[in-house]
């Protein structure tokens, strides 16, 4: 069966009508089948004048070629690969045909318009559903619109905004705080935590005036980024990249890292940690290897996620112009070291940097003021950032857990309808809550943050490792419980 991935919206979908002959996608991203020569730059503006919507399905308008080539003049690319011109996916589709549409406030829940609920019964579900999916991207188009403009709402929730906007910036206050609560930065900053975070870190650190930025261009590529993650994810969304731009920001603070560290350490530290994981699909590398997703054959099998996320970035960087100030030699090694600290999250590459740091723990031989080693340590602390959720209170980590649980369960129960093979910690039927968190704290986060409490060697990386014991405990409570009352897989989480 030819399976389609639909990427604002799982599931997979098979596809029951002909596809124009390069395009394979639909609504919200656009691919090319792998010998098309058309890889090229799908940025929204350029789409939206060369697709035409219809039935939730992007067709070509004719002259698309023509046009779409045009583009890849601003496009970026490895010139080390030849077939690969990198595709930028489709963030987001704008509809602009909703004129008198009033916004309504956002927070980091998905935005839905409840004048909805009083359309004709004719118009369906799935209509409704459409509809909602296309006002809510309406909602980031006009968010965005206006966070470019600094215009703020003009409804009289705006009065709100403003004291929410007091009390976000008292958070900031606080941006190296451990308990720092990203969930509720982010309904204070009105679903904007990633933006207002790195823009106040990039200001904090003096990234601003030793590079010569330009602050319009920093929070329009900013913007951007945030964009470019998808809400509807439960884990792999914008929050989480604040959160893991935070845990970063602390780690680069940690003595024997901020003994060493340049501004271009910082730098790149932060817009790895912000742009790690830019357009993630919401579903694992394996899912896109075995609905034969044009991104695992773009980027033959091997850290297809984090390819796509470092080429995301890089396309964004380029388009904000933030940096075209640059030398050459310089934006290519900003580009580089990008890819390498994304890169390094792959998680499947877990014990090849654990057994690396192991080595030079042991061997005492790690020095910081060599750059290539410092390189190291950046790649260690962004990995340890990604995955420090279970090191958090168990207030926040707890969320996290469900979150990411969630996203899991979604990707297995869309194996399960279209009849393939579930994979690993996916099945909400046999897995649990609990025992994914038990298995991951033992197995992936405790290694790494037992090494990076002895290279730290300090109370914020012993306090990481007090929480995370004290979760695990948590979740072997809640397991045992749930194994004494015999509840269903779904209820552990509830109590
Ligand atoms: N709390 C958690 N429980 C289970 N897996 C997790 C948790 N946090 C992070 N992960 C996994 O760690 C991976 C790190 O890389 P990714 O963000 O691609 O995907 C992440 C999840 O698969």
């Amino acid at each position: 069966m030819a399976l389609c991935y639909q990427y604002h919206q799982l599931p997979v979908l098979p596809l029951d009508r002909p596809v124009p002959k390069h395009v394979l996608s639909r609504r919200g991203a656009i691919s090319f089948s792998s010998s098309s020569s058309l890889f090229g730059c799908a940025n929204p503006r350029v789409l939206s004048q060369t697709f035409t919507i219809s039935s939730n399905l992007w067709i070509p308008s004719s002259g698309w070629e023509e046009r779409f080539l045009e583009r890849r003049g601003a496009i970026s690319y490895e010139s080390s690969d030849q077939t690969a011109l990198y595709i930028r996916m489709l963030g987001d589709v704008r509809v602009r045909s909703r004129a008198g549409f009033q916004p309504e406030r956002r927070d980091s829940h998905p935005y839905i318009d409840f004048r909805l609920l009083h359309l004709p019964p004719e118009t369906g579900e799935l209509a409704s559903a459409r509809k909602i999916r296309r006002l809510r991207s309406f909602q980031r188009y006009f968010r965005s619109a206006h966070l470019f403009r600094g215009i703020s709402s003009p409804n009289s929730l705006c009065i709100l905004d403003d004291n929410y906007s007091g009390q976000a910036m008292c958070m900031l206050e606080k941006d190296r705080s451990w308990n720092f609560d990203i969930f509720l930065f982010d309904r204070l900053t009105n679903g904007n935590s990633l933006v207002t975070l790195t823009f106040h870190l990039f200001k904090y650190h003096g990234l601003v005036e030793h590079f010569h930025l330009d602050l319009v261009k920093l929070r329009q590529f900013l913007v951007m980024v945030q964009e470019d993650y998808r809400s509807n994810n439960p884990y792999h969304n914008a929050i989480h990249a604040a959160d893991v731009t935070q845990a970063m920001n602390c780690y680069l603070k940690e003595a024997k890292l901020a003994e060493f560290v340049s501004p271009w350490d910082i730098l790149v530290g932060l817009l790895a940690a912000a742009t790690h994981d830019m357009d993630h699909p919401g579903v694992n590398q394996s899912f896109l290897i075995k609905t034969n997703h044009y991104l695992a054959c773009l980027y033959k099998n091997t850290s297809v996620l984090e390819n796509h996320h470092w080429k995301s970035a890089v396309c964004v960087l380029q388009e904000s112009k933030l940096f075209s100030h640059l030398s050459v030699e310089e934006s290519y090694q900003l580009g580089h070291q990008l890819g390498s600290l994304i890169l390094a999250t792959d998680i499947t590459r877990q014990n090849e940097f654990l057994s690396q740091l192991r080595t030079h723990l042991d061997m005492s031989d790690l020095c910081l003021d060599n750059a290539g080693q410092r390189h190291f340590m950046l790649q260690i602390a962004l990995k340890c950032a990604d995955i420090s959720n279970p090191c958090r209170p168990w207030k926040l980590s707890k969320q996290w857990s469900e979150k990411v649980c969630q996203e899991f369960f979604h990707q297995g129960d869309i194996e399960r309808r279209h009849k393939l093979a579930i994979s690993q910690l996916c099945d909400r039927r046999t897995e649990t809550v609990a025992n994914i968190q038990i298995g991951f704290i033992t197995c992936v986060a405790k290694p790494l943050f037992v090494e990076w409490s002895r290279f730290c060697n300090t109370t914020l990386s012993r306090t990481m490792l007090g929480h995370l014991s004290l979760n695990n405990a948590s979740w072997k409570g809640l397991l045992k419980e749930h194994t004494r009352s015999g509840d269903d897989a779904d209820s552990i989480t509830r109590k």
